[in-house]
């Protein structure tokens, strides 16, 4: 295990940004999510190391996703390392077909909520990085996201009402997780499947980055710093958002909320469209798409009597005597 002296400037930066974010204090138990891909093989090593700084207790978790026909060999690999490093190990295999990333994602975030459940973890770590949160923003880019998903990743968010996700290396990019793991003589378990270009994902990683490179060599780092940026601001609206949500609604039940357009008028658009999203995400069975919130947003000013096309699940939004009502079916 590495002392202090031998840290390299990856270890004194990451120390340092646990230390000025507050992302995992002292003492506490941290399960690592090791794919055994670079990322989260320089995440367990870096955190290993700076162990006896934080005293933390360590833990390393292994899904198999049974994707791929060297995935046992995956998991058993990831086990050595866990011995190795005197860490305990956990690992769940599927038992149903995932057939899509979209799928293999939410049961890989399950399997290691129950993972730190079962063994009392309070703090869950991904080795997320800044290459990372620059193709998602660029994902959620193109697929006609808001700001919202432009944050692209945040640090840390809820797994459970008891357990966070944590994600230390959102500043450090690709290349300088690959460098670490060549200094640390680490072997990295190369994933066939990110050379697939039939995922999105992979092609803006393989194609699209290094397109957008030629403009400027530094636009992980910026498009990760731009999504550092948004989160934020996204925190900060949704905050104002919210205020202004608890001082507009006159009455809230299970079939109706009712709320004062006089209020709402006053404040800008983009908190109208956010009281709005906010709401019909309450109300409406389904996610409200980019159109249905414009059209509601337009009956803040418009006049008795005026109503919206039926919303998703047959919701329907009304203006009735100078309140925008939201009711769940089609009998008002
Ligand atoms: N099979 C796995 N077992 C354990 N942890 C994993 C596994 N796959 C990924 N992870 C964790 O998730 C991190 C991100 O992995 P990857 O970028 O492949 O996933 P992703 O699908 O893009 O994730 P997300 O949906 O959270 O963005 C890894 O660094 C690792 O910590």
């Amino acid at each position: 295990m590495a002392k202090c002296s031998d840290w390299s400037l990856l270890h004194a930066r990451v120390h340092r940004i646990l230390r000025s974010r507050c992302l995992l204090p002292r003492h506490q138990r941290i399960l690592v999510a090791v794919s055994g891909g670079q990322d989260s093989l320089c995440l367990a090593k870096l955190l290993l190391d700076l162990q006896p700084k934080w005293e933390w207790q360590l833990g390393i978790a292994h899904c198999n996703h049974q994707w791929r026909s060297d995935a046992a060999a995956n998991a058993t690999y990831v086990s050595q390392l866990a011995q190795l490093w005197n860490i305990p190990f956990y690992s769940k295999t599927t038992e149903r077909g995932l057939h899509s990333e979209a799928a293999a994602r939410e049961w890989r975030y399950q399997t290691l909520s129950v993972i730190a459940q079962e063994n009392n973890y309070n703090h869950v770590v991904t080795g997320h990085t800044a290459s990372d949160r620059a193709e998602t923003l660029l994902y959620n880019l193109i697929r006609g996201s808001g700001a919202d998903g432009l944050q692209a990743l945040t640090w840390h968010r809820p797994l459970t009402a008891e357990i966070i996700l944590v994600r230390p290396l959102l500043e450090v990019t690709r290349t300088e997780t690959a460098t670490f793991c060549q200094e640390m003589q680490l072997k990295v378990w190369e994933d066939s499947t990110n050379q697939d270009l039939k995922y999105a994902r992979n092609r803006i990683r393989q194609e699209l980055l290094p397109y957008l490179y030629q403009f400027n060599p530094k636009v992980e780092q910026n498009l990760a710093q731009t999504a550092e940026i948004l989160q934020a601001e996204v925190e900060y609206l949704e905050s104002v958002a919210q205020q202004l949500q608890q001082n507009a609604t006159v009455t809230t039940n299970e079939a109706t909320i009712q709320l004062n357009c006089l209020v709402l008028r006053t404040a800008p658009l983009a908190l109208q469209r956010r009281v709005i999203r906010r709401v019909l995400q309450q109300t409406l069975q389904s996610a409200a798409s980019f159109e249905h919130i414009e059209k509601v947003v337009a009956l803040i000013a418009a006049s008795n009597g005026s109503q919206s096309d039926p919303l998703p699940g047959g919701a329907i939004a009304q203006v009735k005597n100078g309140g925008l009502w939201i009711h769940r079916n089609l009998t008002p």
